[in-house]
């Protein structure tokens, strides 16, 4: 925070907020995740190959296995000697004039280098093989550590789990995998005119839009959200919901942030001991963003207006949660070219909501209506924010940072 000798604390720039933000990232902490439930987490340390794959070498097709140099007079006839299923190892050598049935899938028995497929093969009636074409080393066989050795590293620390690379875990026998545990964070709303669903709201009233916003931006990223319920400005129950908070690695608090007379949210922080490191940002919508610390555990205090918690809470709170989760984190923007001219009359950085174009080249954004922080209507209509720096005359095809929502 930034303070003039004698002065109140003056409003801090967004780019030093968020870097006040990554600079009290907490620790990363891990846990062991059932396969099945990885998809989406990342990967808390390498995973090295414990054998060649394929272990063996292996049937490509179901035909016969064959030693290939006795193919090398074709036509001949060679004798089968037994039948190879997938999933066993044939005891037997295969010997000189010799061939097995096989499947698909099976090890290749010993003496055997290639194998001739069903549609290819002549049996001849009395249990005989009769081959027309010599067949090369290695045809329609899958040799052992084709795909990788013993040792190779196969996925790194910090690899995104999806769909294929869970199917490698699963093929390394993996029932459970380590990752970076899912962020544990805590939501509590505030304010005495907030009604939360199922209850009428009286007039002068309104319904609680932000609860299920948040809920489901953190349910997406795969956080594991704690609702605290929703608090009316009152010390004491404020206090109590506060300390059950801060039992999580962040603890996100909305409303009550700003200026008003019932604004307590801060000083319930400051009395729970919780530190804070700034309070307002020169951007709009968001401006009275409160942010704090308690050891390890991060609180953001997102003003109440419902866009003004959802642009604050992309800005800020998502990429801490990224990181925790095993992410970057850092940087969530994107670039795209502007379909209209667009004058940003406010005199902070604002974040404008925008549909999304797709362009012969890049990404296309068209600006929309916005009746800026409680105007959850038109920006229900919207992919993204857009940066519009204070006061600036941005002209259509001007490049511009966006961020999705
Ligand atoms: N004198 C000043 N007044 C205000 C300032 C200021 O600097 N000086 N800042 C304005 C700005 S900017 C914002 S943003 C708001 C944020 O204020 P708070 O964080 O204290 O939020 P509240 O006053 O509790 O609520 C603001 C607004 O949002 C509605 N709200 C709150 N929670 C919800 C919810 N869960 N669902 C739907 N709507 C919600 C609430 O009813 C208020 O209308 O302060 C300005 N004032
Ligand atoms: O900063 Mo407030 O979020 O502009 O309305």
């Amino acid at each position: 925070m930034i303070r003039l000798a004698g002065m109140r604390p003056i409003m801090i720039s967004f780019t030093t907020a968020r870097k006040i933000v990554f600079r009290h990232l907490p620790r990363r902490k891990t846990s062991c995740l059932e396969l099945v439930k990885a998809e989406g987490r990342f990967l808390s340390r390498d995973v090295m190959a414990p054998t060649d794959a394929p272990a063996f070498d292996r049937a490509v097709m179901d035909g016969f296995a064959v030693r290939s140099r006795d193919t090398a007079d074709a036509p001949v006839v060679l004798r089968v000697v037994g039948f190879v299923p997938a999933g066993r190892v044939f005891g037997r050598r295969i010997g000189a004039g010799e061939s097995a049935a096989i499947a698909t899938g099976a090890v290749m028995p010993p003496g055997a280098d290639a194998v001739i497929k069903k549609e290819d093969a002549q049996v001849l009636s009395d249990g005989r093989l009769r081959v027309v074409r010599r067949v090369c080393r290695g045809k329609d066989v899958y040799p052992r550590g084709r795909d990788y050795r013993k040792g190779t590293l196969l996925l790194r620390r910090a690899t995104l789990l999806n769909p294929s690379r869970i199917a490698l875990l699963g093929s390394l026998g993996y029932g459970c995998v380590e990752v970076f545990a899912p962020a544990r964070v805590a939501l509590l709303t505030t304010g005495d005119e907030v009604v939360p669903a199922g209850r009428c709201a009286r007039r002068g009233q309104v319904y609680d839009a932000t609860t299920p916003m948040i809920f489901s931006s953190l349910s997406r990223m795969g956080a594991l959200c704690e609702h605290l319920g929703h608090a009316p400005d009152r010390v004491a129950l404020l206090d109590k919901k506060v300390r059950q908070g801060l039992k999580h690695d962040i603890l996100i608090v909305t409303g009550g942030v700003s200026a008003g007379a019932k604004d307590y949210v801060p000083r319930m922080l400051a009395k729970n001991g919780v530190t804070r490191l700034f309070h307002k940002v020169l951007i709009r919508p968001g401006k009275p963003l409160w942010f704090g610390r308690r050891g390890r555990q991060l609180v953001f205090g997102l003003p109440g207006n419902p866009i003004a918690s959802l642009v604050t809470f992309m800005l800020f709170v998502k990429p801490v949660i990224e990181y925790l989760q095993g992410g970057e984190g850092k940087s969530s923007f994107l670039q795209g070219v502007l379909l209209k001219d667009v004058y940003n009359e406010s005199e902070r950085l604002s974040f404008l909501p925008a549909r999304l174009r797709r362009q012969n080249r890049g990404t296309g954004l068209m600006p929309l209506t916005f009746h800026g922080s409680a105007d959850i209507y038109h920006v229900a209509g919207a992919d993204c924010f857009f940066a519009a720096p204070a006061h600036a005359r941005l002209k259509k095809k001007t490049h511009v940072s966006f961020f999705k929502i």
